[in-house]
């Protein structure tokens, strides 16, 4: 698995430092390393857009530094550049007087004192670029004054918006009030690492896409500070034996499915069969034997015998002897003697990898059912999404930050990993890290899309993956398969069977 670690703003400082002082170079040294790195991302990108006009909107402290350098930078290749320096104190930088006097030899530096200047850029048109190098990670408050004018001239304007690091005046750790004012760009080129700020859905207008730079800060000092938070960048599956038969990919079993909600079991255990299981066993109510075993041939079926449009069944630990790994929820309904169902599983399944999705998660997020959360064992993968969440705690958070705290706690506290879905899907581990998902698109905004990650997942642990193994794989190569469903229809013709057809291991 290759992960992104994701430090804060004073680690990173720390970084930067113990790079300028391993490598023997100076902090200007660095910064225009950096640059250079993003004006080669630059040119990639706008290479063959001559006629564009790159505005560069730079602070005072090294992310104006890194404005002023890029100017130079891009200017030396060709680019139309016009540079524009908000005078909005008169403390600066070291490196930022270093690069302002390599600028101005040969380029005219426009200073804004007032919102009088902004006639200085009054033309910004469509497809000219903003690059915005205002405030980057040094920032401690929210923009005021001049800034915050500034801000919002430029949001309003319709040209490509590029902001260098971080958006100008996004916290990079913490949340920002509702009221601050944040430059809100089409992409954000960030540094060496991704930042914290960047994978919750409350900053997406203030990110965009975003984009990670390698500046060569020192590997060994990354690997060595501590953090809670990583961005799982690419992950492989395990190799399969040549001589291996169905056995040594375990059994499966999914409990799934209720009258007018069969669909959700059928597209577990299909998504199941296509993440590599030997085999698999669905159990389904009564009423629905004959369907699932027409939908799903690959599938074994099992049933209850009362005739119910639900599983009401009390399981016990030997019902699960021959099963490596147990999927409940999909479909299942929220009737009361479901609820008792689950709870005999979840009693039942002591030592069996599982993972608890859907209907059991609202089971589970009723007042009755969250005294059965202490009763979990360990290592068991729920799959909520926020609302699902939301019930499972009982209460709701102030903002996604306070949310990620709870959702670590919450794994912590139960000792088990929760799934919290949507995009860059949190993975939180019980001992409280937190791996967000590189894959995925809003295609799968789509019913079933859940059930799906729920028989990849189940897939995985009846092979043998780690609980973590399972969750953070699972995630990953769903939204994978989303990505190409989307390449090949596009999000909005995307269904969740899509997903299914195509995962590729
Ligand atoms: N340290 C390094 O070696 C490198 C730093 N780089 C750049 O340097 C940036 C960080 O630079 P700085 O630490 O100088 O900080 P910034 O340039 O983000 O901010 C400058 C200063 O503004 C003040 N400030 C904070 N909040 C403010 C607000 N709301 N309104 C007005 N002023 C405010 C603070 O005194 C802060 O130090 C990074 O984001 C990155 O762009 C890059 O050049 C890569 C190398
Ligand atoms: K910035």
């Amino acid at each position: 698995m290759e992960t992104l670690k994701i430090l804060n703003a004073s680690q990173i400082r720390a970084l930067d430092a113990f790079t300028i002082q391993k490598e023997g170079i100076s902090s200007i040294d660095l910064m225009e390393r950096a640059c250079a790195t993003f004006v080669n991302w630059f040119g990639q990108k706008y290479f063959l857009n001559t006629k564009l006009c790159v505005n560069i909107f730079c602070g005072l402290g090294n992310n104006g530094g890194d404005g002023l350098a890029i100017a130079r930078l891009l200017k030396q290749q060709g680019f139309c550049v016009k540079v524009f320096v908000v005078q909005y104190t008169d403390k600066t930088s070291a490196d930022f007087d270093i690069n302002l006097k390599r600028l101005q030899s040969f380029a005219k530096v426009n200073f804004i004192k007032t919102v009088n200047d902004f006639t200085l850029f009054s033309e910004i048109q469509q497809n000219n670029i903003i690059i915005d190098a205002l405030l980057g990670a040094g920032i401690n408050r929210c923009v005021e004054g001049i800034l915050k004018e500034l801000i919002n001239t430029l949001n309003e304007t319709t040209a490509i918006k590029i902001a260098v690091d971080i958006a100008s005046g996004l916290f990079m750790d913490n949340a920002n009030d509702k009221e601050d004012v944040i430059f809100k760009p089409d992409f954000t080129v960030t540094f060496q690492l991704p930042k914290l700020a960047l994978m919750l859905p409350q900053n997406y207008e203030f990110v965009g896409e975003w984009e990670v730079l390698d500046i060569g800060l020192q590997e060994q000092m990354i690997n060595e500070l501590p953090s809670y938070y990583f961005y799982t960048a690419q992950i492989f599956p395990k190799h399969r034996k040549k001589f291996s038969h169905k056995g040594t990919y375990g059994h499966s079993l999914i409990l799934g499915g209720s009258k007018g909600m069969m669909g959700a079991a059928i597209l577990s255990a299909k998504a199941c069969l296509r993440s590599g299981v030997g085999k698999l066993t669905c159990y389904v109510p009564d009423i629905a034997y004959t369907i699932m075993q027409v939908s799903v041939p690959e599938a074994m079926t099992l049933t209850t015998s009362d005739d119910l449009d639900f599983i009401s069944t009390h399981f016990t630990e030997k019902d699960f002897e021959h099963y490596q790994a147990i999927a409940i929820g999909p479909g299942i309904s929220t009737h009361p003697d479901v609820y008792k169902m689950l709870e005999s599983v979840i009693i039942a399944a002591t030592n069996k990898p599982m993972v608890i999705d859907a209907d059991a998660l609202n089971l589970l997020g009723t007042e009755e059912g969250r005294s059965l959360l202490k009763q979990l064992p360990p290592n068991t993968i729920l799959t909520p999404h926020p609302k699902e969440f939301q019930k499972l705690l009982g209460l709701t958070w102030k903002d996604d930050f306070d949310k990620l705290s709870l959702l670590q706690q919450f794994a912590k506290k139960h000792q088990i990993f929760v799934v919290l879905k949507g995009y860059q899907t949190a993975v939180a581990t019980p001992e409280g890290d937190v791996y967000f998902n590189s894959t995925g698109n809003a295609g799968m905004a789509t019913a079933g899309s859940g059930d799906v990650l729920t028989g990849i997942i189940v897939a995985l642990l009846a092979q043998g993956y780690s609980a973590k193994e399972a969750a953070i794989l699972g995630v990953f190569k769903h939204g994978e398969a989303g990505d190409l469903a989307a390449n090949s229809r596009g999000q909005m013709a995307m269904i969740a069977s899509d997903i299914i057809d195509d995962l590729r291991w």
